[in-house]
């Protein structure tokens, strides 16, 4: 990974100079180290590929996050480039390291969008191989079984399906509104228009939501081929300035609407404080019986500026915590997203990852800091491909981060 060019290291002399203080020297040498952590997190060697004895790439799956994401972008490139490969150490940042419910549906989900061959594949799994055959249109069903999240399903193959020689729908089965996971509201209002600067085109049919922890949610998606993604450079990289927020707060189950409302009202009075001159549109409701399984509470909150960037904000409701606190929470992940000064926050960061990869030309996305998701998601791609990445950084928060796709084209829409 390029550095060039690089900022300038940060002053170590106090803004009090000669008369040092002691707070500014902690300030200063604050700075130092997170200069330095920031300089630390990005190699500047390409990682080495290593392969088994069968010829398969070897990805450690215990690098950087260390979580399902590794897994997710190693098993899409795998099939969308045709390349074997054996994760090893899988989720070894985690808890409980292995395997999920939720990855083991999204592996056998890719592994039958190209008829590849999956080995060792069942909850629990520290270790994978993949070896993928063509990718095929369809239709594709998969059930977590669990309220394993359906958009972390998407994640993994709507990359692939874009490579398909037709269009394709999937059935997925699972939470649609999940903790540490990206609402399905979060995936249709702001990964989806802006995917489709990348020429990534799909539609959601929300046919019933699922929360934690019964799950029983389930989309339906259906994907479209591209022949080649375009890398994005303009429309990512100039902030503008916020002209709208939209929020959406919801109860369903047994949870009365009023909860629904009072999430409501905190997002608007949380709005007024932060973003006062900001038009404010607001959905407050209960899902209709029918349309959700199991009970849920929770809102997304999403800005958009006049460059037509969109950045978010989410929570969900915890037990014993007021609905207010719902309402507040997502607002301060907006507000968080927003003062990083980037066009995009730290969620959607990671998940553009993959798209700039493939796509054809250069990509340029104005960051806050880089997350460890988007540094691990970086170091999947770079391992996998000759995708190259730069980041710039503005100052000790922000950054410029380029990328120049590899160009991968749709073989069966190439004529
Ligand atoms: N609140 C959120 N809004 C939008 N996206 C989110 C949110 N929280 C997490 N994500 C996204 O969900 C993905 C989570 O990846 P991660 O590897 O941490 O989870 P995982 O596959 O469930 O595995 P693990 O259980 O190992 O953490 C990332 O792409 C991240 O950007």
């Amino acid at each position: 990974m390029r550095l060039d060019p690089l900022p300038a290291p940060p002053r170590l002399r106090c803004r009090c100079w000669p008369t040092s203080c002691l707070f500014c020297i902690c300030r200063s040498l604050k700075s130092v180290l997170a200069f330095k952590a920031q300089m630390a997190a990005i190699p500047k060697e390409r990682p080495k590929q290593e392969f088994d004895i069968d010829g398969r790439q070897i990805i450690d799956g215990s690098v950087l996050e260390g979580g399902g994401q590794i897994l997710r972008n190693a098993a899409a490139l795998s099939c969308i480039l045709g390349i074997p490969i054996r994760v090893t150490n899988i989720r070894a940042g985690r808890d409980k390291p292995g395997l999920r419910p939720q990855h083991m549906t999204g592996l056998n989900l890719i592994a039958s969008l190209c008829s590849g061959k999956l080995e060792k594949c069942a909850v629990g799994s520290c270790e994978i191989t993949m070896d993928p055959g063509p990718i095929r249109a369809g239709h594709f069903v998969a059930d977590t079984k669990t309220a394993g999240s359906i958009c972390l399903l998407m994640q993994a193959a709507l990359p692939c399906l874009l490579f398909s020689p037709a269009d394709s729908s999937l059935q997925l089965k699972g939470g649609t509104n999940c903790d540490m996971a990206p609402q399905i509201d979060y995936t249709t209002m702001i990964f989806k228009p802006i995917a489709e600067k990348f020429e990534m085109h799909f539609e959601v049919d929300i046919k019933r939501r699922g929360y934690y922890p019964k799950g029983g949610g389930e989309v339906v998606v259906t994907s479209h081929p591209t022949k080649c993604l375009v890398g994005v450079s303009d429309a990512l990289s100039q902030r503008g300035d916020l002209v709208k927020i939209y929020s959406r707060s919801f109860v369903a189950g047994n949870l009365p609407e009023h909860l629904a409302n009072k999430v409501s009202q905190s997002i608007s009075k949380s709005v007024r404080q932060n973003f006062p001159k900001v038009e404010l549109k607001q959905d407050s409701l209960k899902e209709p019986e029918g349309a959700a399984v199991g009970s849920g509470l929770g809102a997304i909150v999403v800005a958009e500026t006049s460059t037509g960037c969109l950045l978010g904000g989410s929570a969900l409701g915890k037990p014993r915590s007021p609905a207010e606190e719902t309402g507040a929470a997502a607002v301060r992940e907006l507000a968080e997203a927003v003062s990083s000064g980037g066009c995009v926050d730290q969620h959607l960061q990671d998940q553009l990852i993959l798209l700039m990869t493939l796509a054809q030309g250069q990509t340029k996305v104005l960051c806050g800091p880089l997350t460890l998701h988007s540094q691990t998601a970086i170091h999947i791609a770079r391992l996998m491909t000759k995708a190259e990445f730069t980041v710039e950084m503005l100052d000790k928060n922000k950054c410029i981060l380029t990328c120049d796709g590899i160009g991968h084209v749709n073989s069966y829409l190439a004529s």
